[in-house]
């Protein structure tokens, strides 16, 4: 398939390609989700929250005593069926959790666009759901980071007070290790957040954050991200700290590839990156750094992991019935992965 066709044969192909997004709360699911569809555009892309999917309402919890985390607590079974109606490009009548109030909002209609992003704390949790997975994706904050961000969310967009969050976030890291971590072995891409080595505050002041991509090595359904760019031309013109790393990672006793980038790139080498980006996947226009005259080092992982998107949409396309491989997991939740 030529490159310039790819937007084209995504919005003609029946098939729906589902991204799964994994991860605790508060750990950055919704925003990276956000920046997702801005660089697909919202045409190609929606998305569900597995929120929808409660079982109990707030105070249902209450009384029963557990927390969201639990399985039992989740209608996964409906969430399958639609899942596999959606895929055949049927609408459903998805059910509304709203946060505002605790409580369940009547269901509405929803329709699958070509990308459809499922989002939340258990999308890998059953077989049924990995399969008609196409791409997974867990989002892991180291805990002093996921706590910032929680507070900061809840407090401001939830009405709760901080107290109660961070008692809450005691509360429920038992069901958070037992039943959200241990979906980091399914993932094929694992994104690790910690506030940047240039200090605290270039993290809370300015977005800047030390991200690492973590992917499988042995992915054969991904190409390599060919960035044809001067890396040291681009960092030399760069008026900010940038940093860039490969290591490699264990992730739940598997061996990953690590890209790790931390710091900011200027306005001028942000561009020289899109358009670079741009020409390669003819998905236009990839801006993330509209905002700001810099572009952060989670922007930059984000453009990466859109082009590892593309790359197994693209495969799927060329190999029908090749869709959800993701990683074989062979080990328990070993260390690195999902990390308290
Ligand atoms: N990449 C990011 N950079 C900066 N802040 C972030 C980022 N991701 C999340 N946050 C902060 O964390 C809060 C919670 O993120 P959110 O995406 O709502 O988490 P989740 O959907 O996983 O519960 C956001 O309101 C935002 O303040
Ligand atoms: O764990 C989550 C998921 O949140 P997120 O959207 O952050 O991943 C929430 O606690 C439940 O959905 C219940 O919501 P509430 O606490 O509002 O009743």
């Amino acid at each position: 398939m030529p490159p310039s066709d790819f937007k084209r044969v995504i919005a003609e192909s029946p098939y729906v390609f589902v991204i799964g997004v994994a991860g605790d709360s508060g750990s950055g699911k919704t925003t990276f989700t956000r920046a997702i569809r801005e660089i697909f555009g919202d045409d190609l892309v929606s998305t569900i929250t597995i929120d929808d999917y409660h079982r109990y309402d707030r105070q249902e919890r209450k009384v029963l005593g557990i927390t969201p985390l639990v399985p039992e607590a989740n209608r996964f079974d409906l969430l399958e069926e639609h899942l596999a109606e959606l895929k055949a490009g049927r609408t459903i009548e998805k059910p509304v959790y709203n946060h505002d109030y605790g409580r369940f909002d009547p269901p509405v209609p929803f329709s699958p666009t070509k990308i459809l992003i499922l989002e939340g704390l258990h999308p890998f949790i059953t077989g049924t759901l990995r399969d008609r997975i196409d791409f997974k994706l867990y989002v892991d904050p180291d805990p002093d980071v996921k706590r910032a961000w929680k507070i900061k969310r809840d407090v401001e967009r939830r009405g709760y007070a901080p107290e109660a969050v961070l008692r809450e976030m005691e509360e429920r890291k038992p069901d958070y290790e037992r039943y959200v971590a241990p979906q980091c072995l399914f993932a094929d891409a694992v994104i690790r957040i910690a506030f940047s080595k240039y200090g605290r505050d270039v993290s809370e002041k300015r977005n800047v954050y030390r991200v690492t991509l973590c992917q499988s090595r042995l992915d054969k359904s991904i190409g390599d991200v060919d960035l044809s760019i001067d890396l040291f031309g681009l960092l030399s013109l760069s008026e900010r700290d940038f940093m860039v790393e490969f290591t490699i990672e264990d992730v739940g006793g598997e061996a990953m590839g690590a890209l790790t980038f931390d710091g900011e790139l200027n306005d001028a080498v942000a561009r020289k990156l899109e358009r670079n980006i741009e020409i390669q996947t003819q998905v236009e226009p990839i801006d993330l750094s509209q905002d700001s005259d810099y572009l952060t080092a989670g922007d930059m992982a984000q453009l990466i992991l859109a082009w590892r998107i593309i790359n197994r949409r693209i495969f799927i396309e060329s190999a029908p019935g090749a869709g959800g491989t993701g990683r074989t997991v062979t080990g328990n939740n070993g260390h690195g992965c999902g990390r308290r």
